[in-house]
């Protein structure tokens, strides 16, 4: 029997799990592993307001806008990260992705809810709820 052909298959997929493990960041993502993912929870659960950003991005400036502009809330009660402007901010942008399905930035929580992107959250408060959900959680 030619073994030659299920060789080559199982080296061609343990190549690209390589690859994808390694070198993920080439293609935009990559498995987070699971310490990350649990230093990014406990971000979420520690911080009343949560926000992965990056410093360029139009979405994320809205948001910061928002929050400490006309929330008027402080450092001390939102927790904003820079992905860009971090070592680890990939990594941190592979995890959220794997707890909220969402890859984009900005990525918002409030009191451990996920509220979503830039979109989202200014929805939140072209309706009105935005304020009740700020004051429930930094009450
Ligand atoms: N609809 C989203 C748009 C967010 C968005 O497209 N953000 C861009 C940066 S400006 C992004 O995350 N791109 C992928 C990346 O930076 O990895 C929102 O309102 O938040």
């Amino acid at each position: 029997m030619d073994y030659s052909k299920p060789l080559v298959l199982v080296v061609l997929v343990a190549t690209v799990f390589v690859i994808r493990r390694f070198f993920g960041s080439i293609f935009g993502t990559m498995a987070a592993s699971p310490e990350t993912v649990q230093k990014v929870q406990a971000m979420i659960k520690d911080n009343k307001i949560f926000v992965a950003s990056k410093s360029y991005c139009p979405y994320c400036q809205a948001t910061v806008k928002l929050l400490f502009e006309d929330k008027k809330l402080s450092k001390e009660q939102v927790l904003l990260l820079q992905l860009d402007t971090m070592k680890e901010g990939s990594a941190i942008q592979d995890a959220l992705q794997e707890i909220t399905g969402q890859r984009t930035v900005p990525n918002i929580f409030i009191a451990g809810k996920h509220i979503g992107g830039n979109s989202d959250i200014q929805a939140l408060e072209s309706s009105g709820k935005l304020d009740a959900l700020l004051q429930k959680a930094l009450a």
